[in-house]
C-alpha cells in the first residue's frame, strides 16, 4: 500500500552552484519546513497563499541561522506531486544543503527515493507512465531533437497515440463480449470482414508507432562511430575537424594516439559518439599494442566506422586488409590529404567495398566535413524522416509491450481465419490490450513501476 508520507532530497545536482533546492512533498511538508524557517517579515507559512515565495532564514534547534533561503510554497493538489510542496533554495553548496535536507528529516520527514517525486506524480494521476519516462529522457536529452521528442511524450503526444489504440479495442471487445453473453439478444455479429477491417486497423496503428523506434532508439542512445585506420592517416585531425576544436593531440609521428578518445556531436539532432583510436598496425611497442587490440574492439563494436585512408600515399597491404574487415559494418571511407598529391586508386575501393560511400576530405583544413556530416546523417536515417511526427517510441519497455500487442493482433487474426468461437479472440483482445496498456501505465504491476523509477535520478 501507498502510504502518503513527506519526503524530502535536494533536487538539484551534487556540486557546487549558484544556488540549491531542497523539495519537501507531503502532508506535513508546509509544517515541517515552517518548524526551522523564519520569515524575514514574521510570516508564518502556514498562513500564505499558494505559489507564493518568501525570503528568511533556515535556522537550527538553538535557532542559529544556517542558510539565508527564499522559499516556495505550493498547496495540493495543483503542484508537481499533487501533494503540499515546499520547495527551499539556498544559497549551491554542499554543506549548506546537507545541513538543511538533514533539519527537514529531523523534523520528521523521510528522505525520498530516487525518482520518488515524479512516482507520486504518476501514483495520484497527474501524469501517466509514459509521460513520467519523458521526464527523466528530458533530463537526459543529447540534442535539441532528443529534447523535442521527450516533450511532446511529456506533453502526451504518445500516451495519446496509446490511448487511442486501447479505446479501438475496448470498443471491440465490448461488442464481443456483448455477442458472447447475450447471444440471445439483438446485437449484431460482425459479418467476418467487418470485424477483420477492424483488427487490421488497430494493428496497423500499432505498427505505425513500432516504425518509429529504430529512429528514437538513435535519438536517444546515439551511435557509435569509431574512427579507423593506419597510423598517422588524419584520424585524430579528422576528429578535431569534426569537433571543430583541437582534442586530439595531432603529430607528424605514426603511433600518436595510444588510448581511445570520445566526444559527441550532433548531426541533424542525432547524438554522434565520435571515437578516435590508435593507429592499427603491427607493433612491438606494448603501450602501443594495447591501444591496437582497443581499436580493433572498437571497430568491431562501432555502429558505424569511419575507415580513413591517406590519399597521398595511396593504399597500402594494411588498409586492405582494413578495408577486407569492415565489409559487413556500416562504413564511410574517408580519403584524407586530398589537399597534397593523391596517389588513391577509387576504383581499387569501391571494388573490395562495393557499397559504401567514400567522402574526400582533407582534415587539416576542415575540407569535406560538411559532407561527411550529411552522409552520415543519410546512412543513419536512410534518407527518410527528418521533421515530421515527434512522437517516437525512444523507449524499449514501450516497444516490448506494442511488440507483444501487435503479436496478439496478428494471433487474433488467425484465431479469427480458423472460425473458433469469439471468446478464443476476447482472450487475444484483452492481452493486446494489457499489453498496450503497461506503455502509460494503466495496466502494470507495481514491481516494474518501483524498477523504472529506481533509475531517476535522486530529488526527481
Ligand atoms: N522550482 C521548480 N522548478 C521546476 C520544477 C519544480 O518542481 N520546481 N519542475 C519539476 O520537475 C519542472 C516544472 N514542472 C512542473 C510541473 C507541474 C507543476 C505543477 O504545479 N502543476 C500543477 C499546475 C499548477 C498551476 O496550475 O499553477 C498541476 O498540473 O496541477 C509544477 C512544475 C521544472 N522546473
Ligand atoms: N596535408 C595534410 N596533412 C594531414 C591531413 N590530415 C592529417 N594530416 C597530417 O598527418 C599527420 C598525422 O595526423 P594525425 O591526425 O595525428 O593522424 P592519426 O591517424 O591520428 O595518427 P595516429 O594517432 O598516429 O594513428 C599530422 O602531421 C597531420 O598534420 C590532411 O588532410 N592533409
Ligand atoms: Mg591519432
Amino acid at each position: 500500500m501507498y502510504v502518503k508520507d513527506t519526503i524530502a532530497a535536494i533536487s538539484t545536482a551534487i556540486g557546487e552552484g549558484g544556488i540549491g533546492i531542497i523539495r519537501v512533498s507531503g502532508p506535513e511538508a508546509i509544517e515541517i519546513v515552517n518548524k526551522i524557517f523564519r520569515s524575514i517579515r514574521g510570516k508564518s507559512l502556514l498562513e500564505v497563499d499558494s505559489y507564493t515565495a518568501h525570503y528568511g532564514h533556515i535556522v537550527d534547534s538553538t535557532e542559529e541561522i544556517i542558510d539565508e533561503v527564499i522559499t516556495l510554497v505550493m498547496k495540493s493538489p495543483k503542484t508537481y506531486t499533487t501533494e503540499d510542496i515546499v520547495e527551499i533554495n539556498c544559497h549551491g553548496g554542499m554543506v549548506p544543503l546537507r545541513k538543511v535536507l538533514d533539519l527537514i528529516l529531523k523534523e520528521g520527514a523521510r528522505l525520498a527515493d530516487p525518482g520518488e517525486f515524479t512516482k507520486r506524480a504518476f501514483l495520484n494521476g497527474r501524469i501517466d507512465l509514459a509521460q513520467a519516462e519523458a521526464i527523466i529522457d528530458l533530463i537526459r536529452s543529447q540534442t535539441e531533437t532528443g529534447l523535442r521528442v521527450a516533450m511532446n511524450q511529456l506533453e502526451g503526444g504518445l500516451s495519446q497515440k496509446v490511448g487511442e489504440i486501447r479505446q479501438d479495442l475496448i470498443k471491440l471487445l465490448a461488442h464481443l463480449e456483448a455477442t458472447i453473453d447475450f447471444p440471445e439478444d439483438e446485437i449484431e455479429d460482425f459479418n467476418s470482414d467487418e470485424l477483420s477491417d477492424r483488427i487490421d486497423g488497430i494493428a496497423k496503428k500499432v505498427e505505425k508507432l513500432l516504425r518509429t523506434s529504430q529512429k528514437g532508439k538513435i535519438l536517444k542512445e546515439g551511435i557509435e562511430t569509431a574512427i579507423i585506420g593506419r597510423p598517422n592517416v588524419g584520424k585524430s585531425s579528422l576528429l578535431n575537424a569534426l569537433l571543430r576544436e583541437k582534442r586530439a593531440i595531432v603529430t607528424e609521428i605514426p603511433g600518436t594516439t595510444r588510448d581511445i578518445i570520445e566526444e559527441v556531436i550532433n548531426i541533424d539532432g542525432i547524438p554522434v559518439k565520435i571515437i578516435d583510436t590508435a593507429g592499427i598496425r603491427d607493433t612491438e611497442d606494448i603501450v602501443e599494442k594495447i591501444g591496437v587490440e582497443r581499436s580493433e574492439e572498437f571497430l568491431n563494436r562501432a555502429d558505424l566506422v569511419l575507415l580513413v585512408l591517406d590519399a597521398h600515399q595511396g593504399i597500402t597491404a594494411e588498409d586492405r586488409k582494413l578495408m577486407g574487415s569492415i565489409k559487413e559494418k556500416d562504413a564511410v571511407i574517408i580519403a584524407n590529404k586530398l589537399d597534397l598529391d593523391s596517389k588513391l586508386d577509387f576504383t581499387e575501393i569501391e571494388e573490395i567495398l562495393t557499397d559504401k560511400p567514400i567522402v574526400k576530405t582533407a582534415a587539416v583544413e576542415n575540407q569535406g566535413i560538411d559532407e561527411l556530416e550529411d552522409v552520415i546523417s543519410n546512412l543513419v536515417f536512410s534518407g527518410e524522416i527528418k521533421n515530421e511526427d515527434q512522437t517516437l517510441i525512444t523507449n524499449m519497455r514501450h516497444k516490448n509491450a506494442l511488440d507483444r500487442a501487435y503479436q496478439m493482433l496478428l494471433d487474433v487474426k488467425k484465431t479469427f481465419e480458423l472460425d473458433l468461437p469469439n471468446d478464443f479472440i476476447t482472450i487475444d483482445l484483452r492481452a493486446a490490450l494489457e499489453a498496450v496498456g503497461e506503455i502509460t501505465g494503466d495496466t502494470i504491476g507495481e514491481d516494474i513501476i518501483d524498477q523504472i523509477f529506481a533509475d531517476f535520478c535522486l530529488g526527481k
